[in-house]
């Protein structure tokens, strides 16, 4: 039988990437994401190379459209086998000008996303009777703080508890919780983050703060959204059934635990 798996903000960056593995991998995929245009142009090219994939939009701060999404993924294929958390937002900004709009915005979509999310999957995995498989994106900054990205490193440490957490309550259901921690991949995220560092900078160029945080990775390259998607499939394989409330660094030598 073909499992099913959701990827939330899969219509570009590594939510993309992960979906197009997944595909590869043999899943029937639910992309998702709050875009509409992008979502259908991304479903039409998956489509083309022959994938089962069906496109669905929502915004995963909104509660509802987290249930909603997997209400759509099991009228479409059936069932659902994971769910994986994808969709955050970064925030640039020194922290005595964080604003009340940029913690509510942020916590909102990565923080509450992730928890809404979580729970709309494990009580679909429950009312099936089978096991299942919940992966977040958290972040090198979910094991450290970055200067002028107090609010993003602070909704990834949130993000990485409440993968520790959840995966402690669900584990009864044979429900697994992980995520995965990339590092610097160049995706139109780190675009905006070399963007406003540079703005805040009396001394940066254009790419230069992308180039500077991407100059200490040991492995002495940036990362991929193929990257990323390796450590996703194996975590979205019955290879990792045993393996529960990690959060798993994929930087390229960057951030030790
Ligand atoms: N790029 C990196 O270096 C990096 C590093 C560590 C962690 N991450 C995390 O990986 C995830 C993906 O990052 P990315 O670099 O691909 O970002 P991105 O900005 O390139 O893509 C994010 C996607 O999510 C969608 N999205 C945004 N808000 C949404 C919402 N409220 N509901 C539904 N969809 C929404 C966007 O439309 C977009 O398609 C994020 O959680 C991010 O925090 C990224």
């Amino acid at each position: 039988m073909e499992k099913v798996a959701v990827v939330t903000g899969s219509a570009e960056g590594l939510g993309k990437g992960i979906a197009h593995r997944l595909c590869k991998d043999g899943f029937k995929v639910v992309v998702h994401d709050i875009n509409e245009p992008m979502l259908n142009q991304t479903v039409k090219e998956f489509k083309e190379e022959g994938f089962d994939v069906h496109g669905v939009v929502g915004n995963v701060a909104k509660r509802e459209d987290q249930f909603n999404v997997v209400k759509e993924t099991v009228a479409h294929f059936g069932r659902l086998d994971v769910f994986i958390n994808n969709a955050g937002v970064d925030a640039i900004t020194p922290f005595l000008q964080v604003e009340e709009e940029e913690l509510n915005r942020s916590f909102q979509i990565n923080v509450n996303g992730t928890v809404f999310g979580t729970q709309a999957a494990a009580e679909q995995f429950i009312k099936q009777e089978t096991k299942g498989k919940v992966i977040n994106a958290c972040s090198i900054a979910g094991h450290e703080s970055y200067e002028m990205l107090s609010t993003y490193s602070a909704t990834k440490h949130a993000v990485r508890s409440f993968t520790h957490s959840s995966a402690k309550e669900l584990a009864k259901h044979q429900i697994t919780v992980n995520a995965y921690c990339p590092g610097i991949a160049k995706t139109r995220m780190w675009d905006r983050i070399d963007e406003e560092m540079v703005k805040h900078s009396d001394n940066l160029k254009p790419g230069e703060a992308f180039e500077q945080y991407s100059s200490a990775i040991a492995l002495q390259r940036y990362q991929t959204p193929e990257d990323v998607a390796n450590l996703v499939s194996f975590l979205a394989s019955d290879d990792a059934d045993y393996i529960t409330g990690q959060t798993i660094l994929t930087d390229g030598g960057l951030v030790y635990r």
